[in-house]
């Protein structure tokens, strides 16, 4: 989208505002502290084991500054993308992100509105609160993919990926970083497991071929039939290679870490990557996801669009994202404490509030598109590393 920045009126409509609504992360985080139990609040926001990996998606963004250059005319911006043959008017997605009525009633059926209205993608978790099927009718025009954390019974996996299809989702996003749950003490602590509080039942009490699998119709049945299949530590390449002969979706591989493993992705035949350490919640002390982006864009080499997510909390960390060579970012906490304020307002407001800083940062940087931005200059620690 060309988007003019002359009419001054981005800042001004925030301060204008009837009700104050929180505009940092910080802020936001706080606020939605003060507003739901700490339960879901503890699991949205903690890390796993130290929080290491947490700190470092923070400090992998802190530690990059911008050399922007000036008189430039930067009055037009073109934000604009292309996925896979269609334009988006922003670089950003929506991350999967599941069990979303811990956040607010309306769940993934408020964000998928809200991405709907904003034009961003939307990544629908395998874990969400509502069936994949209802979500596609709140908002049927959306561009929406569906995550899939592969289960132990395949048949499940190959029965929830038709379903989508079926639906009209579009791509098919593989995690694969999470075929167990990470080591959370925060959920320890708060004693808090949405899993056995049946948050994540929408695709799956929809799903015949799992609930031809339990025992009885039980609620308990039905927790032990996720909790056996969600984890599923057995995953590997041939999976993969099944996966592609199941569906005629293109295949993102999200999780990636390694250059290697983005090199076997791409021989693999896979059609995108998300880089992501899946917001420090799997393994602690890993690299930040940031950090793992420059050497996974130099195996790519363009061949497939590579996507990060993980600590991109404000306009300024997507642009470092798209300067490093990432071709859209996706947004996980920062939405989901949106939706616990206000619901589809709030979700929009969020990503409303993200998208008008890149478009101020990415004009003040001295450019003029978001592949301009790959020709922006960054030095790590201030510049100083050489001296
Ligand atoms: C509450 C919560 C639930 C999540 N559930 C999923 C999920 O079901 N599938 C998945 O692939 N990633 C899941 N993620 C990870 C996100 O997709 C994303 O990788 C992460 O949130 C990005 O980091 P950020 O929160 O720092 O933006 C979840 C994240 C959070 C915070
Ligand atoms: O909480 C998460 O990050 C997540 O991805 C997940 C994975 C499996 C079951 C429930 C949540």
């Amino acid at each position: 989208m060309m988007t003019n920045t002359t009419n001054g009126d981005l800042l001004l409509k925030n301060i204008n505002a009837q009700a104050p609504f929180p505009i940092s992360f910080a802020d936001l985080e706080k606020a939605v502290a003060e507003k739901i139990d700490a339960g879901p609040y503890g699991y949205v926001r903690s890390g796993a084991g130290g929080e290491q990996t947490l700190r470092n998606n923070r400090a992998a963004f802190e530690k990059y500054s911008i050399i922007p250059r000036f008189l430039n005319n930067v009055a037009n911006i073109d934000t604009t993308i292309e996925l896979f043959g269609k334009t988006y008017p922003t670089p950003l997605l929506f991350a999967p992100v599941g069990m979303n009525k811990m956040a607010h009633e309306d769940g993934e059926l408020a964000v998928v509105r809200a991405a709907n209205h904003l034009e961003i993608p939307y990544i629908q978790s395998t874990v969400s609160s509502y069936a994949l099927e209802d979500v596609a009718q709140a908002a049927p025009n959306a561009t929406k993919w569906f995550q899939l954390y592969w289960s132990t019974n395949e048949e499940i996996a190959y029965s929830m990926v038709a379903r989508a299809e079926a639906a009209g989702f579009e791509a098919i996003v593989l995690t694969v970083d999470t075929v167990m749950l990470g080591w959370r003490e925060e959920d320890v602590r708060n004693q808090f497991s949405p899993l056995k509080l049946g948050y994540a039942r929408g695709n799956y009490v929809n799903d015949p071929v799992f609930m031809a699998s339990l025992p009885d119709n039980s609620f308990e049945s039905y927790v032990q039939g996720v909790l056996q299949n969600v984890f599923h530590p057995t995953l590997n390449w041939e999976n993969v290679r099944e996966l592609k002969r199941h569906t005629k979706l293109p295949i993102l591989l999200k999780g990636i870490l390694h250059p290697e493993d983005a090199q076997l992705a791409v021989d693999n035949g896979i059609d995108g990557i998300i880089v992501s350490n899946h917001g420090g919640r799997q393994l602690d002390g890993v690299i930040g996801s940031l950090d793992a982006l420059p050497a996974i864009v130099e195996v790519v080499d363009g061949q497939v669009p590579v996507i990060l997510d993980s600590g991109v909390y404000r306009g300024m960390d997507a642009l470092k994202a798209l300067a490093l060579g990432a071709d859209a970012v996706a947004i996980g906490r920062p939405f989901v404490y949106g939706l616990a304020l206000d619901g589809q307002q709030g979700v929009e407001k969020v990503m409303t509030n993200l998208y008008d800083e890149l478009k101020v940062s990415i004009a003040l940087a001295g450019a003029t598109s978001v592949k301009d931005l790959r020709n922006v200059t960054l030095v790590k620690n201030n510049g100083v590393d050489d001296i």
